[in-house]
């Protein structure tokens, strides 16, 4: 089984939203991802749309239906009832549920399972109703596995944070690796898919994916939009020196 690639946006809108003008566009990079393969693609509205804008949405579902109709859509959040009414207008094929802060920066933490369980079990299956799978944010932590199966959920995606933080420290990775490990072992003993995502990058993704060769899915935004402007940068001097007139 191979590991599918979901490209979050995220990082693209937040680079839009610097102006008041519709490039990079959301939707033109979400385009070119699935052209080169990629099996979907994430977002993660968060209140203040300082990225993702809630009115990307209709727009990157109809990309996927319109010219995609294979690929998936995954939308991540906190499941207040506004995040839930806006998730229902486009039907992704995944819901991917984080407890995240508003005033977060970014997403840090997974779910307390045995604590929130029953405030995520009605949210599972209300979203599992209107046809989404429902994958729910976990720490590394194999014991709170069966508790995040009682919410009924579909999948756990690994927050694989602290594990993107070791890229100076084999051995720190060796440990991080580990645990996530075991975790996906719980998770799978379980009943439940995992999927991983959260600061992952070409460096670090092989390991991951040799330790857990079940994982169904990645969604990688920050470390694949740096790769993307790092291998793009050379194109496009020469095209601007282009259309500087130089030869
Ligand atoms: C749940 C997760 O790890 C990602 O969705 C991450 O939170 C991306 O969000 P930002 O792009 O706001 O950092
Ligand atoms: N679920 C994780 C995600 O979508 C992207 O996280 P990151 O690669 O931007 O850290």
């Amino acid at each position: 089984m191979s590991t599918a690639l979901s490209v979050n946006l995220n990082a693209v809108a937040m680079l839009r939203n610097r102006r008041d003008l519709p490039w990079p566009s959301v939707v033109d990079f979400g385009r070119i991802a699935l052209r080169a393969g990629a099996h979907g693609l994430t977002v993660h509205p968060r209140p203040d749309q300082r990225h993702i804008r809630f009115s990307d949405l209709p727009e990157l579902r109809a990309l996927i239906d319109n010219e995609f109709p294979a690929a998936e859509f995954n939308i991540e959040g906190y499941p207040t009832e506004d995040f839930l009414a806006l998730v229902e207008t486009v039907s992704p094929e995944q819901v991917t549920l984080v407890p995240d802060d508003p005033s977060q920066p970014t997403s840090d933490h997974g779910w307390d399972f045995a604590g929130e369980g029953a405030f995520l079990t009605p949210i599972v299956a209300r979203l599992q109703a209107g046809g989404a799978r429902v994958s729910l944010f976990a720490d590394a932590d194999p014991s709170a596995m069966k508790a995040a199966a009682a919410t009924g959920c579909d999948r756990i995606e690994l927050y694989t944070g602290p594990y993107g933080g070791t890229h100076a420290d084999p051995e720190a990775a060796k440990a991080e690796i580990e645990r996530l490990g075991a975790t996906a072992d719980a998770a799978l003993a379980a009943g439940l898919g995992v999927n991983a995502g959260h600061d992952l990058t070409v460096a670090n993704l092989p390991a991951l994916v040799a330790r857990i060769p079940e994982l169904a899915e990645v969604s990688i935004g920050h470390g694949l939009t740096a790769d993307a402007l790092e291998y793009g940068m050379e194109t496009s001097v020469r095209r601007f020196r282009a259309a500087c007139g130089q030869g």
